[in-house]
């Protein structure tokens, strides 16, 4: 063997070595600590629903520390909770910790080639790709227009019909996003695309629920007469509807763009780009599908949580609702809506925005992502395979970096010395690394408009009872995906007839456009 062979096949050897000595070293280190667990099942017993998981996880990183493992029937759980865990593990080693667990049940209903359930690899890539150009922070103000508008019918609907404050808000954030995918504008309460996105928030609420499937796959085999087997019969009745979601949108635009009256969208640049590089297949237009879908599934309901959180955090806090209206008044003069144009000159505004993110985030405990391979961290080992969570609760009320953490400071944001110079804790919200959230420049555009607008001409206060008694809201949260608050009593008020007038102005000039 002469010298050219030799050198590179004792860099190899040597590669190799190192890798079996360190892979053999890293198996000898112990896990992180946990609470006790019992033999076999391990932690199971003490399993938080998803409701509670991350405050009971806050709770036990109290004791155990911020790198803490978990054992659920031999599946490993390693619980991050603070900033530096997370940042140094999911971002600075990001490529060992892309991999995503599988979600057994929204597999099987058809979710399976979904981007945020999809594992790590050039199939993921490959969507990845296709969705995160679009929403660069340089490209999302093309969607400035839609979210002005739609921000429009949701005041005009608070307006008239101000006891169905959720359903607008949920029309408000769908409408916006389906125009984005599929240039569909959402004009009245029976529309189809509606009626879809409410059968999407059906189907996640009900297999949020825990599974034998959790268990083991295996039990996919059961008849569904079976006690437990709950899921079987309804993997199959959810399977057909899911594939007509993913698809028939997809058939919409195609059949729009042949007849020359498709709207700009995120699908139409998409099916034009496939068709001119030749690249339109079954196959192509399959994943164009799940990729529109997961803009949707991503968009819709997260951004809908977060203005609701924003809702009762106004409620709860008539003080910052205070500032963030005279901040706007002084440059609206009240005469106009805030638009896009003025978010430089509403510094408190956008710190509302962030800290209605960080005091609820809408994935507490965030979304799990899977170790590649075996790994060493503070002398500890993280096995391959192992699911991380990235503790969202701990690291926004981690009191090392937010002050007074649990009460809603919007000002923390601000540089000093006006407000506390704290950062925005991105990954908490948005999620880390190579999965971190494609949306979320349109997502914080989304929630600055409808936070702005409805900040400039509503006061949200307090209900009152039949003998004039203020009802005291009382904001409680239920997970399904995301969190949310359950319906809670609030009244929001028009601050003025002229408040009302602009309101009516601007949903006048929005609609002004649409043939009926
Ligand atoms: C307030 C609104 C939003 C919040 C709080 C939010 C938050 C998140 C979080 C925490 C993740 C998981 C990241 C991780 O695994 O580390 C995520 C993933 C994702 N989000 Fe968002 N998101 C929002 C809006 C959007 C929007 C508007 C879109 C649409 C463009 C979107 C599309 C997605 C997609 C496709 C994924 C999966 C990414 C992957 O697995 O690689 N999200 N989001």
């Amino acid at each position: 063997m002469d010298l050219t062979t030799l050198v590179p096949v004792a860099i190899l050897l040597a590669f190799v070595v190192i890798q079996v000595v360190q892979r053999r070293r890293t198996r000898r280190l112990s896990l992180p600590p946990g609470p006790p667990a019992d033999p076999l099942i391990g932690h199971l017993r003490l399993m938080p629903n998803t409701n509670d998981a991350a405050e009971v996880f806050h709770g036990w990183a109290q004791t155990h520390g911020d790198v803490m493992s978990l054992d659920i029937l031999g599946k490993r759980l390693i619980i991050l909770s603070s900033q530096e865990a997370a940042t140094d593990l999911l971002e600075r080693r990001g490529s060992n910790y892309a991999d995503r667990p599988s979600f057994p049940m929204y597999e099987r209903i058809g979710w399976k080639d979904a981007l945020v359930f999809l594992p790590y690899g050039p199939y993921f890539k490959r969507q990845r790709k296709m969705i995160q150009s679009p929403f660069e922070k340089d490209k999302v103000a093309v969607y400035a227009h839609i979210q002005e508008q739609e921000a429009c019918v949701m005041l005009y609907n608070f307006l008239n019909e101000p006891g169905k404050m959720d359903r607008h808000v949920h029309r408000y954030t769908t409408a916006m996003i389906m125009e984005i995918a599929y240039g569909h504008r959402i004009l009245s309460e029976d529309d189809e695309y509606l009626r879809m996105a409410e059968e999407i928030i059906d189907i996640l609420s009900a297999t949020a629920r825990p599974s034998l499937l959790d268990v083991s796959p295996i039990f996919d085999k059961l008849p569904s007469w079976f006690p437990g087997a709950w899921f079987i019969k309804y993997i199959e009745e959810t399977k057909p509807i899911v594939r007509q979601h993913v698809q028939n949108p997809i058939s919409d635009v195609q059949r729009q763009l042949a007849a020359g009256t498709a709207k700009s969208s995120f699908v139409s640049h998409q099916l034009e780009d496939l068709s001119r590089e030749g690249q339109l297949s079954a196959e192509s237009r399959y994943d164009l599908g799940m990729v529109a879908h997961m803009i949707f599934g991503g968009g819709s309901e997260t951004s809908y949580h977060t203005i609701v959180i924003f809702l009762a955090c106004m409620l709860m806090n008539p003080e910052v609702q205070r500032k963030g209206q005279e901040e706007i008044d002084k440059i609206t003069e009240g005469g106009r809506l805030p638009d896009f144009t003025d978010r430089d000159a509403l510094p408190y505004v956008d710190c509302i925005v962030k800290e209605t993110m960080r005091w609820h985030p809408v994935f507490p405990s965030g979304l799990p992502h899977r170790a590649v391979d075996d790994d060493e961290y503070r002398g500890m080992r993280i096995p391959k395979g192992a699911f991380i969570i990235a503790n969202a609760r701990s690291i926004t009320w981690d009191p090392r970096h937010f002050h007074d953490p649990q009460s809603f400071k919007p000002e923390r944001f601000l540089p000093k010395p006006e407000g506390a110079g704290e950062i925005f804790p991105q990954g908490a919200v948005f999620g880390w690394g190579r999965r971190i959230c494609p949306g979320r420049y349109l997502a914080l555009d989304m929630v600055w408009i409808a936070v702005a607008r409805i900040l400039a001409v509503f006061d949200i206060q307090e209900t009152r009872d039949g003998a004039g008694n203020i009802i005291k809201p009382n904001i409680e949260f239920g997970t399904a995906l995301t969190s949310y608050p359950k319906p809670f009593p609030c009244d929001l008020r028009p601050r003025s007839k002229k408040a009302a007038d602009l309101i009516k102005q601007g949903y006048d000039m929005h609609m002004a456009d649409v043939d009926i």
